[in-house]
């Protein structure tokens, strides 16, 4: 039975869908050390944002097939790292939306009317009203930086509280901006118009410190931001100088540059910050949503089967990958069947794809010939997650063509491999759905179902040749499965493709290539 860890707090909806298929060591305040010690024994891990997935953790896992972040952010995994070892990384991009969109509208209205501090002091026995004046929302200005799944819920309340919506976020429409009532407008005037700064963008190079000295000094006076993204989105040195001079007037953080917090001069100031230990996330529906939609996908992955949302491969709707399974496999069998007999080292491959398949999406396809095609150099080191990363770091060059016109089969695949050895060319297509058929190899027509084993030949057609290939793999007790030739004229050049139930006994290959006629001879394990 496959194992997984379940190294940070998860709801228990996600730990009973996982005992389904698993044996599940939940220990949800696992340390660094213990991580990187045990995980070589674990098929899977399921994590939220606590738990650090660096290059050393996944160097060291010797099983590991899936990473299951249950919550959205994966910047605490090493997702190169994860994706050149081959480790699907999974994640929950709705599960919490709603959860996160409302904690930053509680921060928005906490900090306008010092909730927190109004609390802190009528518990320590006060009754102070007219120090704890606030200020509205409605009709003032939110800059909503990131129009994302959060960004737009959060656009949505702040419409039903009456507040104007500025907009910045380069990767949308204004359509879309539209559609949700936000205007959309570049950043330094967001800054300088909004009366609420609301962060929900990921962290990456170009959103580091995006509130930083020179942007808080070009906010009004009377700006508050709020932060229920991600930590290093704010300078939080610059926040704390701008905050306890007075040039903004608060600023709301449920997360933070290091995590857990510790000490942070944030933490000396008063009403006008709010801070949360990265809640964002945590309300009853939202950890279950997350949990059951990780785990279910943790389940799937040991079982076999694809992962929907993961965030180094790309993403197959179910019905879609239904539709295309057997073609992965056939593109996967040719990449391996054209890298074989390119005889190793191939410079660029050419997937085309005919009829049927022409409007197809490419990109699984041709992940799947990668695949292939790397299979009999690096094994099982090579898997759907990883074969682009490798092929691209191997040279490859990988074009994609289309040939709606070609009518021989409903849909087939055409890959064209070029390396030092010259070019060589496969087709394969299905017959009844899933049956996979070679019907070319290097321009002869051919019917063969491919095996595990194969024996393949360029040859003369001239009598006597098929007896005498049978009969040596006879007296090395080489059972055949089956045979077909392909020729394009009679007594001209010819293929022919042998199924074997055993594998060729070393040195055979010599001496079927040493038959007159024959040109050369492959062995190629499918
Ligand atoms: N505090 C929490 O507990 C909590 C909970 C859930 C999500 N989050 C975080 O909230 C953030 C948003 O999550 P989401 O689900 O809305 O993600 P999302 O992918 O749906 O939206 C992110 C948006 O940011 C935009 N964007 C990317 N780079 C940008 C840039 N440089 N400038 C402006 N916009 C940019 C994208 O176009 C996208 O529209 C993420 O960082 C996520 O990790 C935090
Ligand atoms: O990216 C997320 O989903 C949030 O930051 C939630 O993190 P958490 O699962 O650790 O609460």
């Amino acid at each position: 039975m496959p194992k997984v860890l379940v190294s940070d707090a998860i709801d228990q909806a996600g730990i009973e869908i996982l005992t389904q298929v698993a044996q599940v060591t939940y220990e949800p305040d696992l340390s660094p050390a213990t991580l990187l010690e045990t995980i070589p024994q674990y098929d899977a891990l399921m994590i939220r944002s606590g738990t650090k997935v660096t290059a050393l953790v996944i160097e060291a896992a010797q099983r590991l097939r899936i990473i299951g972040r249950a919550g959205v952010g994966v910047d605490n995994v090493d997702l190169q790292a994860a994706t050149r070892k081959g480790i699907v990384v999974v994640n929950s991009p709705e599960g919490n939306t709603i959860a996160a969109a409302e904690h930053a509208i509680a921060l928005m209205m906490s900090l306008s009317r010092h909730v927190g501090e109004a609390n802190a002091s009528l518990k320590a026995g006060q009754w102070k009203r007219s120090q704890f004046i606030g200020v509205e929302v409605y009709k003032k200005t939110i800059g909503v930086v990131g129009l994302g799944r959060i960004g737009s819920h959060v656009t949505r309340v702040a419409r039903a509280l009456g507040m104007q919506i500025v907009a910045f976020d380069p990767y949308i429409s204004a359509e879309r901006a539209q559609q949700l009532g936000a205007r959309l407008v570049d950043l330094e005037q967001l800054f300088h118009e909004a009366d609420y700064i609301t962060l929900h963008v990921p962290r990456t190079p170009e959103t580091t410190h995006l509130i930083n000295e020179k942007t808080l000094a070009s906010m009004k006076p009377t700006a508050r931001i709020i932060n229920c993204a991600r930590g290093g989105l704010i300078d939080e040195q610059a926040l704390y100088v701008a905050l306890k001079e007075g040039r903004i007037a608060g600023a709301a953080l449920d997360v933070f540059e290091n995590e857990p917090l510790g000490e942070s001069p944030l933490c000396a100031l008063g009403r006008e910050v709010i801070l949360t230990p990265h809640l964002g996330a945590s309300t009853e529906e939202a950890q279950t949503n997350v949990a059951i939609d990780v785990a279910e996908q943790i389940r799937d992955v040991l079982l076999g089967l694809p992962a929907r949302t993961a965030v180094n491969i790309p993403g197959l709707r179910a019905e879609v990958l239904q539709e295309l399974k057997p073609y992965l496999e056939l593109a996967d069998t040719l990449g391996n069947l054209v890298g074989q007999l390119a005889g190793g080292r191939v410079d660029a491959l050419d997937i085309r794809l005919q009829g049927i398949l022409a409007a197809k999406d490419a990109q699984p396809i041709v992940v799947a010939a990668l695949k292939g095609l790397l299979t009999p150099a690096l094994r099982e080191r090579v898997n759907f997650v990883n074969a682009l990363l490798e092929a691209k770091e191997r040279g490859i060059r990988v074009t994609e063509t289309r040939d709606s016109a070609f009518a021989d089969y409903a849909g087939s695949i055409r890959l064209e491999a070029r390396g030092p050895e010259g070019e060589r060319s496969v087709t394969g297509a299905l017959l009844a759905e899933d049956e996979l058929r070679i019907t070319n190899i290097d321009e002869f027509p051919i019917s063969v179902a491919p095996s595990r084993y194969m024996l393949i030949t360029l040859h003369r057609d001239m009598p006597g040749i098929i007896g005498k290939v049978g009969s040596f793999l006879g007296s090395y007790n080489v059972n055949i499965a089956g045979m077909q030739v392909g020729r394009k004229l009679v007594r001209g050049d010819a293929v022919m493709m042998v199924s074997l139930d055993d594998p060729l006994p070393e040195g055979l290959l010599g001496e079927i290539e040493s038959v007159p006629g024959i040109r050369k001879a492959y062995t190629v394990n499918l």
